[in-house]
């Protein structure tokens, strides 16, 4: 159930290449469920549309994610058909995005085992107050922002795809171009992100 005052779609993105857990991410389970299942639940707690970006829907089909919509990652020109599709957050996010008809968008990596929906919410409720003139509310952390776990306004697509056809991959050389609201964080760990076996074992052993 959603709680803003306005309509929002969420993108989930599992892609990449999991190079440092050495299996692909979206798969392996906290307390029993697949991460990826984790952040659409949550996502479809705080937006009307989910849709999970991935170059590979099949490998996901079994999970069962209700209220969640795949879109298929494409090449982009000059990318081969035949080689895996490992082109990065950025461009999974902008054909994510060309499909969102609500101004907002809650975009999720799908390595963020420590979400939580009442923090998303109140996050949401309060976007109708950024100013007009920032794409982005985000949290900050030490290294910059934290851009895959935030909102986006829909508009700033023609400049993602100029920044892209540019030859631009790095969300926080992107954002650095333009104007993004500060969220506050009330805890780091709601950004905890599992990318390595140590990570995936550190939170395996917590108790709850
Ligand atoms: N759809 C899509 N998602 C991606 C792509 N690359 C990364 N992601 C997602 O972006 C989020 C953050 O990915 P990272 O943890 O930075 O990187 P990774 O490539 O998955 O893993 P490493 O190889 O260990 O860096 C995760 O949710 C990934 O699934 C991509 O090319 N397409
Ligand atoms: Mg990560």
């Amino acid at each position: 159930m959603k709680e803003s005052a306005f309509d929002l779609t969420a993108i989930v993105l599992a892609g990449g290449k999991s190079s440092r857990m050495g299996q692909d991410k979206a798969l392996i389970p906290f307390q029993g469920v697949p991460l990826l299942k984790l952040v659409c639940t949550t996502a479809a707690s705080c937006a009307d549309t989910v849709y999970v970006v991935t170059p590979w829907p099949e490998r996901y089909q079994h999970l069962v994610l209700p209220g969640c919509q795949f879109i298929e990652e494409v090449p982009l020109l000059g990318e081969s058909r035949n080689e895996p599709l490992t082109h990065g957050p950025l461009i999974g996010f902008a054909q994510g995005l060309a499909q969102v008809k609500t101004d907002w968008v809650l975009l999720l990596a799908c390595d963020l085992p420590k979400l939580r929906v009442e923090v998303l919410q109140e996050w949401s409720s309060g976007l109708d107050s950024v100013p007009e003139e920032a794409i982005a509310a985000l949290a900050h952390h030490a290294k910059g922002w934290e851009p895959l776990c935030g909102f986006y306004r829909r508009r700033c697509l023609p400049q993602l795809l100029e920044f892209i056809s540019q030859g631009g991959r790095s969300f926080q050389q992107w954002l650095q171009y333009h104007s993004v609201q500060v969220l506050t964080l009330p805890t780091p760990e709601i950004l905890f992100n599992c990318n390595t076996p140590e990570d995936w074992a550190a939170i395996q052993s917590e108790t709850y």
